[in-house]
Order: C-alpha cells, then structure tokens, then sequence
C-alpha cells in the first residue's frame, strides 16, 4: 500500500501478552523490528537501551498507565522527538486530550485496525524523514558557524589568529594566569625595514615573506597553549601562557636564530642581507589590575626600544631589571 523505505524499530509497551503479539505481528508484517516490553515501570530503562524510532504505548495498565510512562520517556528524551502513540480501547476526546497531553503524538483504538496502522506509520515515517533533515540542517549550520567563527579570528593570508582573535586569546589567557598565578610572557615582533623590503620586491614577494614570518613562528612555539598571531601588517605576537621572564628570552634567542638561518633576502634592509625582526617582550604575573591594552603597550614600548636600539634584537624592560649576563643574551645573533 505504502513504501516505508526503512524498517523501524518499534517499542511496544503493553501489559497483555496477546494484545502484544497481535501488534508485534503487525508491525514485523510492515517490515519493522519491534522489542516488546510487558512492564511499564521498565519502558524507561528499555527505550534508553533501545532507542526506538517510535513507540506504542498501551494506556490501560496496572499500577502506572500509558499517560505516566509517555512523561517519563519525554522527561529522558531532551527535545521529545521519538514519537509516541497510544492504544486503547477508550478513545474519547477526553482520552486523546489526555494523551497528547502527556506527550503522546497520535491516539490508535483497540482492536488494531491494520490498515489504520499503517497509515499512522506512514504519517510517522514522514515526521522521522522531517526529523532527519532537521537534524541534519542543524549539523549544517553548526558547522557553518564553527567555518564563520574561525574565519572571523583568523587572518586570511597567514592563517595565524588575527587581531580580534588575538585580543580574545590575551583575555583568556590574562584570566587562566590570574587565577593559577602563573606568568604570562606576551611578545610583539615586527618585520624590520618591511616597506623598504616591499618597495624592493613588489607586494607579492611581501606576502610571501610575511607568510614565511607566520610560519616560522608557528614553528616556533609548539607547547600546547602558546599561541602566535598577526597583529596587523608585518607585525605579530606570540601569547605565552606559563612562560616566565626566562623562559621567553630562550624563545626569543631561538626566534632570532630562526630568522637568521631561514636567509630570507632582503636587498633593502639596514640591519644586513637577510629579514629580519625585532621584538618586545614583557612578562607579568597578571593580578586584578592587569589588563590586556595594559599589557600589549609595554610589549609595544619594549618593541620599539628594540626598534631604537638597531633592529633584529629584542628588549623587555622587565629584562632591565636582572643580570647583564640575560640582557646580553637578547641581542642579535
Ligand atoms: N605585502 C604586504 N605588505 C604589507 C601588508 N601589511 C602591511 N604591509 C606593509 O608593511 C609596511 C610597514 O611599513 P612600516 O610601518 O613603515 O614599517 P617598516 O618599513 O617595517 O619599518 P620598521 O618597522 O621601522 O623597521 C608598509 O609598507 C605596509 O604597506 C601585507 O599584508 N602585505
């Protein structure tokens, strides 16, 4: 009569072993599996084992009705999608009331009329198919919002965090040091001599260069949570949670050596033949007083400091205040 594409999986809850038989019969005639259960105060725990598509619940039983077993299975199932119908031999308007009420979908009278079963499932087949679609949209646009999200954080031509998703990544990261008491190390570094370089090579070579930087600083901090950004223009950040005073000038040595031996030509660059960058570097233990624009202009003070102080090094004035042995270390290779 109907084409119902896919078998289902049917629960049957009933008290009456024949009234049970009689229906699971029908339905495997349909092509469905059906699993039966005899004791409404277990259908909860067998719907949550089975997962059927649909349920068939019989109204008249012992102790708890059809009504109290719907709730229960629309308490466990967020959303309430598997649809319930009842079987009774009562079916006033006061009985169907009462069992949409309690969260049933549609009402089947007793004796099952076969051919009225099979057009309620078809009716449910349609409302599973509706569902599945739903579900499936909903999948799409989840995915969609994770594509527009990463997007809206990310810098196109580096694919590094961008600005927004680096001021929200300094936040986060203020926030998880303030509470473990940790320090956090926050580098600005910028290309030296970029638009000479650009002058020189034309805007292409100067994206290449610029996404050569982004990945040889990627490379650069492989420690879960450290994180690099594109600032803006030839100018990028590293956020270093955890990262003491010490342990961001052996990254930035190695930073330097990285740059150094990455060659890049650079036929305009005061510094020498290859790019190259600064950087600043300040390092805080944040308290409730620290805050992210605080924070990202001393690493701008400190960049230009080393900006001032010939290029391809870098400072932290935090550095200062230690030994002139680590201060050295931060020079150029
Ligand atoms: N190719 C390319 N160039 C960019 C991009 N963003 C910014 N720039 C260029 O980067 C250059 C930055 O120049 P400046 O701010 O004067 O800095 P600089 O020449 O590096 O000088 P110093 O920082 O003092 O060493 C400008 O010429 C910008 O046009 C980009 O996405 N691609």
């Amino acid at each position: 009569m109907f084409d119902f594409g896919p078998s289902y999986r049917v629960l049957v809850v009933d008290d009456q072993a024949t009234h049970r038989t009689i229906t699971r019969k029908s339905l495997e005639q349909l092509g469905h599996r059906v699993v039966e259960c005899a004791v409404p105060e277990q259908a909860a725990a067998v719907f949550k084992v089975v997962r059927p598509d649909l349920v068939l619940l019989d109204v008249e039983m012992p102790e708890h009705d059809g009504y109290w077993v719907a709730r229960q299975l629309r308490a466990i199932e967020a959303g309430g999608w598997t649809p319930i119908i009842f079987l009774s031999s009562h079916h006033t308007d006061e009985d169907i009331w009462q069992g949409i009420h309690a969260g049933g979908d549609d009402y089947l009278a007793k004796p099952l009329s076969p051919q009225l079963l099979t057009a309620k499932l078809h009716a449910v087949h349609r409302l599973l198919q509706l569902r599945l679609k739903l579900l499936e949209r909903s999948e799409q646009l989840r995915e969609a919002n994770e594509r527009l999200a990463h997007v809206a954080r990310h810098d196109a031509l580096t694919g590094l965090l961008n600005r927004g998703g680096l001021d929200q990544a300094l936040h986060e990261a203020l926030q998880r040091c303030r509470h473990a008491g940790a320090p956090l190390s926050v580098m600005l570094i910028d290309v030296d001599h970029f638009k000479a370089y650009n002058d020189a090579l034309g805007h292409v070579a100067g994206d290449a260069a610029l996404r050569r930087v982004a990945q040889l600083l990627r490379d650069a901090c492989p420690k879960p949570g450290d994180l690099a950004g594109r600032y803006g223009g030839e100018e990028f950040a590293l956020l270093l949670p955890g990262t003491p005073r010490s342990g961001a000038m052996t990254l930035a040595r190695g930073l330097l050596r990285i740059v150094a031996s990455a060659a890049i030509p650079h036929p305009a660059s005061s510094v020498g033949p290859h790019l190259s960058f600064s950087g600043g570097i300040t390092t805080l233990v944040p308290d409730e007083a620290s805050t992210a624009e605080g924070v990202l202009l001393c690493a701008d003070e400190a960049l230009y400091a080393a900006k001032s102080r010939g290029r391809n090094c870098f400072y932290s004035f935090e550095m200062q205040m230690d030994t002139a042995e680590q201060r050295d270390l931060l020079r150029g290779v």
